[in-house]
């Protein structure tokens, strides 16, 4: 016992394979110098062709590199800054002079692929020290099971009808089942719209059935994993017709009050509380989504149970593990580390995944690789559910080295009231007026006014000194549900793609928010994400331009009997065999892989695109932020194409436009650039021309689903005539105004 106190209560190792990593990084660096030089030197002379597009594409490297650049000369070598410079003060001696053709379309390649580049050295920097951690829980219970602090733990919901509420009980009763003393859980959900369906379901779940009486106890005693009771409650709580919205008035419910005798299971053991809330809304007060519903369950618990812990889940995320309140509590309770975590992250993970993925939504490069990677470089940031918080660090606290945790502190329920005088005071506490000129939304609780609530209070508590951990336990912590329709997807990650974006160009920007707080390698880590919708520029030119020149002869790439195209196939195909290695090796099929990539693509030409705009629109003050919730249910027949992983198109969407748009323009180029090699005689041509055709066939090849949408496909889901004709207008007006 004695020994044992000594020993820490966690254990982080390094990732296997670093070195082969790190040469990779150097072959795909060489890569691009030798890119570079050929673009530098191979700029199209006044008067060719070409040298207008020659440039556009030179810029767009350049953008790419530039990504690269800056977080290579984190890790590696100044060097590289001075060489780069050097590059620098060296191009303009090679730009073709104004008017020339070709010139704008090469700097804009040359940009392009800076930022490729420059990104591409971002996600390095995320996978150079990827670490991994296990926890031993036997240890905790040996020292502090008489001790353990009690845990709140958060469900938020907005809507009965893309939220069922099965779904959503579902998901309560498995946080309830926690291998956990149930006098120290307290279970809070929160209802946004306040529908009477879901409150309901709650109360069948707490007391009209019993149910929970009946289900913990039998969970303990056979040891059931996962503890979410999905198959009752699929019959036992049928929809009633149109929910009852939005109340004007703020609801909290206590439905087991833990403290009180009659809580208690069939087994005479203790129930964890239970509390229903839905705020008040009205239209002059903005409620600020999800963000302003934690904000409000943090003062309620504050009031009710006060735990030092609080557990945060969305509402499809069901508990999948009931051990992971004690995993958590290994590195929160750890006596050397524990002081200094803010919160414990835990990975999405998605129980409605198909074989090949068809809209890449397993997340498993980012949840298995990448999220260890920023645990390496300084810590996770936090994305929205499966995480556990420090109370402290949710009200605005800052680390410092004389805190010292003290759960006994917490452990005696602070209010004594009874339980009608609690859920009143409670109500005021719920109430829309409650937040007016105080620091909650800023400095307390949950940001907002930004659609990643989470990664954004996350950056925030780091900066106020505290450490954040990322833990992969074995059995998944956590069961969610992905998107199911390729919209549903594209939707998402604008939202992501625009809240992202929106804190890099903010003052809570990692670089600025984070200047000598975070480590910079934390700060470069960051930008993959906050990134994402700076991409759709440098990928729009890529997939748009080179294939326009094409149509029109414009030569972008070298020849390919010249040898500097061997630094284009080198760095795309090392590239591109890494990322299947990564992707096949995180458990994907390479079909999956295939699908990834082409998801990659429409979420950088769409996504990506809208989000950029959206967050240019707020800013200019044209659009509100809005929060668009991820439907969790699907009608038979859609959830039926998604099993059988047939994309669904279905309805009009601009964001379909775009994809059909480029598609088809793509198409045209294609069969043009095919008709160079067949009917031009002079090999000259042909060879200008390889890469570039080989671009666009692949970008052919990659978009067959939209073909076969536009064209092939009659059935529902096929995309729809006024998209077809849209978007064939779009893309022979497009080809039209760069032939003539
Ligand atoms: O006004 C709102 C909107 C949403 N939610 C809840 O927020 C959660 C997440 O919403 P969902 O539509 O499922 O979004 P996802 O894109 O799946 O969510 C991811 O991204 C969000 C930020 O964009 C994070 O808040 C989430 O935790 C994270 O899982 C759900 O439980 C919703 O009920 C509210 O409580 N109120
Ligand atoms: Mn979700």
């Amino acid at each position: 016992m004695a020994k044992d106190e000594n020993l820490p209560l966690f254990a982080t190792k390094l990732a296997k394979g670093r070195i082969l990593f790190q040469f990779y990084s150097l072959l795909i660096f060489v890569g691009i110098c030798f890119i570079f030089a050929y673009r530098l030197s191979h700029i199209p002379a006044k008067g060719e062709p070409g040298r207008w597009a020659w440039m556009g594409l030179f810029f767009s490297e350049l953008w790419f590199c530039f990504y690269w650049f800056v977080t290579t000369v984190v890790r590696w070598n100044p060097i590289y800054r001075n060489t780069f410079k050097d590059r620098l003060s060296h191009r303009p001696s090679h730009i073709p002079e104004k008017g020339e053709p070709g010139r704008w379309a090469w700097m804009g390649l040359f940009f392009s692929e800076l930022w490729f580049c420059f990104y591409w050295f971002v996600t390095t920097v995320v996978r150079w020290n990827p670490i991994y951690r296990n926890t031993f829980k036997v240890r905790l219970s040996h020292r502090y099971e008489k001790a353990l602090p009690s845990i709140d733990i958060f469900v938020c919901t907005a809507d009965p009808v893309i939220e069922p509420p099965v779904m959503v009980i579902n998901t309560i009763l498995s946080v309830m089942a926690y291998d956990y003393p149930p006098e120290k859980l307290n279970v809070y959900l929160s209802d946004d719209v306040g529908s009477d369906l879901t409150f309901y379901a709650m109360l069948e779940a707490s007391q009209a059935s019993r149910f929970s009486k009946i289900w913990l106890p039998f969970c303990k005693k056979f040891k059931v994993e996962p503890r979410s009771p999905e198959a009752y409650f699929r019959t036992a709580v049928e929809p009633l017709g149109e929910p009852v919205m939005a109340k004007e008035w703020s609801t909290v419910k206590i439905l087991i009050d833990g403290r009180e005798f009659e809580a208690m299971d069939i087994q005479g053991q203790t129930l964890p509380t239970l509390v229903y809330l839905s705020r008040e809304k009205r239209p002059q007060y903005h409620h600020h989504f999800k963000a302003g519903a934690m904000n409000a369950l943090i003062r309620v618990s504050s009031r009710i149970s006060n735990s030092p812990i609080i557990l945060n889940v969305d509402c499809d995320m069901y508990s999948n593990n009931s051990m992971s309140i004690r995993d958590a509590l290994c590195f929160f309770m750890d006596e050397e580390k524990g002081n200094e975590v803010g919160f414990v992250q835990f990975p999405q993970a998605f129980e409605n995944l198909t074989k090949n993925d068809v809209y890449s939504s397993s997340l498993n490069v980012l949840m298995e690789l990448e999220m260890p990677g920023f645990d390496g470089n300084g810590g996770p940031c936090y994305f929205g559910t499966g995480c556990f918080h420090r109370r402290e660090t949710l009200s605005g606290q800052e680390y410092s080295k004389i805190y010292n945790a003290d759960w006994k502190r917490w452990r005696n329920r602070s209010v004594e009231d009874s339980t009608s005088v609690l859920e009143e005071t409670c109500k005021v506490l719920a109430s829309c007026s409650y937040e007016e000129n105080t620091q909650w939304g800023k400095e307390m609780g949950l940001k907002y006014d930004c659609a990643v609530e989470d990664v954004l209070t996350g950056i925030a508590v780091q900066c106020r000194g505290w450490r954040s951990i990322y833990f992969t336990p074995e059995r998944k912590g956590f069961l969610g549900l992905a998107p199911t329709t390729l919209l549903q997807s594209l939707v998402q990650h604008k939202r992501w793609s625009e809240g992202d974006f929106h804190i890099f160009a903010s003052r809570h920007c990692p670089f600025v928010l984070g200047y000598k707080k975070i480590p910079l390698k934390l700060q470069l880590t960051y930008c993959m994400n906050l990134l994402w919708a700076a991409n759709c520029l440098a990928t729009l030119y890529y997939v748009i331009v080179p294939s326009l020149c094409l149509l029109r002869g414009i030569s972008l790439f070298p020849e390919i009997t010249n040898s500097w195209v061997l630094a284009f196939v080198f760095v795309i195909i090392v590239h591109r065999a890494y990322s299947l290695g990564e992707f096949v090796w995180f458990g994907g099929t390479f079909k999956g892989w295939w699908n990834d990539q082409r998801m990659w693509l429409y979420k950088r030409t769409t996504s990506y695109f809208f989000g950029f705009l959206d967050y240019i629109l707020k800013r200019l003050g044209f659009t509100n932020s809005t929060f668009v919730i991820t439907t969790k249910v699907a009608d038979d027949n859609v959830s039926q194409r998604y099993e059988q992983e047939v994309m669904e198109f279905g309805t009009t969407s601009q964001m379909f436009t775009i994809l059909a748009t480029l598609a088809l323009l793509n198409a045209i180029c294609f069969v043009s650039g095919l008709k160079w090699v067949i009917a031009d005689v002079e090999t000259l041509v042909r060879e200008q021309f390889a890469l570039q055709i080989l671009l666009c066939g692949l970008l052919v090849f990659i978009n067959l689903p939209i073909y076969q949408g536009l064209f092939f496909r009659k059935d529902v889901a096929s995309l729809p005539t006024s998209v077809t004709y849209q978007s064939t207008m779009f893309a022979l007006l497009a080809c039209a105004i760069a032939v003539y």
